[in-house]
């Protein structure tokens, strides 16, 4: 009987191999084999609707098994189709998922890896479907700028509900097999081979009727409730997409579901072709696929140095060198990767805090053998056996190469040391080792146990073997890696010098830090630069500049022009806060003020007053200034910059500087990055002649000076992508 049913091929192999064809008694298999994720490429399609239709003639069968080859259930629609030819050729997904549905044999989709979008739509409307426990389903379509397509819309509220809808295709989130179950989008959870499970369940059910088993014939539970849902849904989506438009028009299309199915579906199909032409779906599938093609990294100069050649040290446990908040964040993210970590501090009390916070972060569950794996210490000399070290002390060159020195003396030879400077001279810190090959940056974010990104900073003597292995450390511990050169402030901070110079110019002129935010926020950014700064501190910029010799902790440097700092115009406002103890958030002031324990960002009478004052004092007359052109004077400056890094070779591709402002800097991912954002949204001769504009009204605001690789560019008409195989680089 089933149980001892042996699994062999009778398979014909007539149809594409992409979606293969064995029977099984009365059972036929079709499985997807479209490595690695068996999206649904043309071929697949068409080897499915064969194979369906071959099981429809053939009177032997009596029921159909859908499931995935390899790795997993179908994760969708190959979104690489998605503009070409093959997109639109016929069978297209739709008609796949009415020949399922429609079938008069039942289809059982059997479910592990992940279902995911256009697979999850299939398995919506499938008859029944089995999942493994460790299977996850969901609809993600949201973060590629589009909606489930495939009736997705249709069917998923007509099983959990219109709000469990919305909420779970705005946010696109996976859903684990046990809660699936528990919403009834599986049937049952099978243990053991999924392959005899699910033809064993498929015979169990051949001749039951698959009508009242179709999904597409229901009603959605919570009809009578769908325009008081729609209502509140939409307030949350609006302010959460801060101007994404596919969270909107999903709830649109899913309001659609208690129509009847067929006008459903027709709605569905008109937003998805409205989402499909939108220019926000191509960059959000822009940052899909960026974020893994920053994986295949290569000298910035050097192709000949890259991730194919070069191989990663094993990295078995690690140094890292303080307790602030850094340091205690990288800690929580190692050993949440399961790697041993030495945390060494020689603060007693700063230890003991960072302990604290990492036993409160850290999972209760796993909290235990989490923090089996860590050892603290005062000492250096407990370093002496790990494999690589992180240093992660205070901002300041002096501290890292005393540091460095000590670590170069008590680690073993083949030990890498990292330092996760924000901006400091890589090369001046491997200087002071005699291992300047295994010296690299590791420029994590904070908080570092949750932001993706981790800036790998390659010195000008940095082995391709320690690129590759701090590269190798990112996706351990499950961050986005991106490899960049060494300069001033590496891309990320390098590029926010000029947006953050340009607000603080814009309060001079008229506008107040809330005015600022505000735009830069209907843009798309989580944070203006103003709450932003308030939120890090103010100070940490501050005592970069008095350490650059720009100013004092008691005012401008002794005779310089108080607008003018080594030729160049500033404004110290930022400066004259911090000479008031105005921090931040830490300080229950920066910018803004704050109520004791609230992070809610107040406007303060008394910074508008000072920078009333100010202008006064330095002739400035305030004017009206419009929310286009502070979005175009923060961020033109911020795109500029990033073409002097490709023209420098800092950045190796355009899209590194995409993905570092993607996962380290709130960029919206609606719009790309800052890079695709200049050349597919705006255009790159609109970029430079507004720059060319402002320039021409400010010129002594240098960030304005258009980059010569920008105008080369334009006069040429290079695009981004060619940039990133050009012999320039
Ligand atoms: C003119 C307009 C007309 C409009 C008419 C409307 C008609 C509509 C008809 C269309 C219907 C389609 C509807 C459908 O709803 C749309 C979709 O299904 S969109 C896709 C939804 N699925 C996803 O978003 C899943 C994306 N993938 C992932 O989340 C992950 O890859 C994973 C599956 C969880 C696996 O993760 P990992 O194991 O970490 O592996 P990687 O992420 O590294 O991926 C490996 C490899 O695979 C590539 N890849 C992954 N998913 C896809 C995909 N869906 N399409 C193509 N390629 C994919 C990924 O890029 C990696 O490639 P590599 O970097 O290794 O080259």
């Amino acid at each position: 009987m089933v149980n001892t049913m042996t699994l062999t091929w009778e398979a014909t192999r007539e149809f594409a191999v992409m979606a293969e064809y064995s029977t099984y008694g009365s059972v036929v298999v079709l499985q997807v084999n479209n490595p690695p994720v068996n999206s649904f490429s043309y071929h697949v399609r068409q080897g499915l609707v064969d194979g369906l239709e071959k099981a429809q003639r053939d009177p032997a069968i009596r029921s159909i098994v859908i499931m995935g080859k390899g790795r997993t259930f179908p994760a969708g629609a190959d979104v690489r189709e998605f503009g070409t030819a093959s997109a639109g050729m016929m069978p297209d997904l739709l008609s796949v998922l009415a020949a399922v549905d429609t079938s008069p044999k039942p289809v059982v989709s059997a479910i592990h890896g992940t279902a995911l979008g256009g697979g999850f739509e299939l398995a919506l409307a499938s008859h029944y479907r089995l999942a493994v426990p460790s299977a996850r389903v969901g609809l993600p379509e949201v973060h590629l700028g589009i909606l489930p397509g495939a009736g997705g819309t249709q069917r998923l509220p007509r099983v959990v509900g219109v709000k469990t809808a919305i909420q779970m295709i705005t946010t696109g989130q996976h859903i684990k097999a046990q809660q699936a179950l528990s919403l009834g989008l599986v049937d049952k959870i099978v243990q053991g081979d999924l392959l005899k499970e699910a033809v064993s369940f498929a015979r169990s059910i051949e001749g039951r009727p698959v009508e009242d088993r179709r999904i597409s014939q229901k009603t959605v539970p919570d009809a009578e409730k769908v325009g008081e849902v729609v209502d509140a849904a939409r307030k949350t989506i609006i302010r959460r997409a801060r101007g994404a438009i596919a969270p909107m028009t999903c709830v649109q299309a899913i309001q659609a579901s208690v129509l009847p199915f067929d006008v459903g579906m027709q709605r569905e199909r008109e937003l998805m072709a409205f989402l499909m032409t939108s220019w926000q779906a191509p960059a959000q599938q822009y940052a899909f696929f960026s974020e893994r093609e920053v994986r295949r990294w290569s000298h910035p100069r050097d192709k000949r140095v890259n991730f194919k050649t070069a191989k990663p040290r094993v990295i078995k446990s690690v140094g890292v060198v303080g307790a602030g908040t850094m340091g205690v964040g990288i800690t929580i993210s190692l050993l949440q990767a399961g790697l041993k970590v030495v945390l060494l501090e020689v603060n007693k009390k700063q230890l003991d805090r960072g302990i604290t916070t990492i036993q409160k972060t850290l999972s209760q569950k796993s909290a235990s053998q989490r923090m089996s794996l860590l050892t603290t210490t005062m000492d250096y000399s407990a370093l002496s056996d790990v494999d690589m070290v992180i240093e992660a002390v205070f901002e300041s060159m002096r501290l890292k190469k005393e540091v460095f020195k000590k670590l170069d003396s008590i680690t073993k030879p083949q030990a890498i040391l990292a330092s996760n400077t924000s901006g400091l001279d890589i090369d001046k810190i491997a200087a002071v080792t005699k291992r300047p090959d295994k010296v690299v940056g590791t420029h994590f974010f904070a908080p570092a146990n949750i932001m993706r990104l981790l800036e790998n900073i390659l010195g000008k003597h940095t082995s391709a073997e320690t690129i590759a292995t701090a590269m190798q450390l990112g996706t351990t511990i499950g961050k986005v890696g991106v490899l960049v050169g060494n300069c001033p402030g590496f891309v990320g901070n390098r590029m926010l010098g000029p947006y953050v110079t340009e607000a603080v110019f814009l309060l001079e002129e008229g506008a107040d830090p809330q005015d600022v935010d505000k735009a830069i926020e209907e843009f798309g950014f989580a944070m203006g630069p103003f709450r932003m700064g308030d939120l890090s501190g103010l100070d940490i910029g501050w005592r970069g500049r008095i350490e650059k010799g720009l100013t004092t902790e008691q005012g401008p440097p002794p005779a310089t022009p108080p607008l003018y700092r080594r030729g160049n115009r500033y404004c110290p406002l930022a400066d004259m806060l911090c000479m008031q103890g105005r921090l931040g958030q830490k300080t229950g002031a920066g910018w803004y003020r704050y109520e004791p324990g609230s992070r809610a960002a107040l406007p303060d009478p008394v910074v508008q007053q000072m920078i009333r004052e100010y202008r006064q004092e330095h002739g400035f007359k305030k004017r009206t200034i419009s929310s286009q052109e502070i979005v175009e004077r923060c961020l033109y400056p911020l795109i500029n910059e990033g073409f002097h890094i490709l023209d420098e070779g800092i950045a190796a591709r355009s899209m590194d500087i995409d993905v570092t402002y993607l996962f380290g800097y709130g960029w919206p991912r609606h719009t790309g990055g800052p890079m695709y954002y200049a050349e597919k949204v705006v255009g790159l001769e609109k970029i430079l002649r507004s720059l060319e504009s402002y320039q021409a009204q400010y010129p002594d605001h240098h960030y304005l000076q258009p980059s010569p690789l920008l105008r080369d560019m334009v006069a040429k008409g290079t695009s981004l992508a060619a940039l990133g195989t050009d012999s320039k680089l």
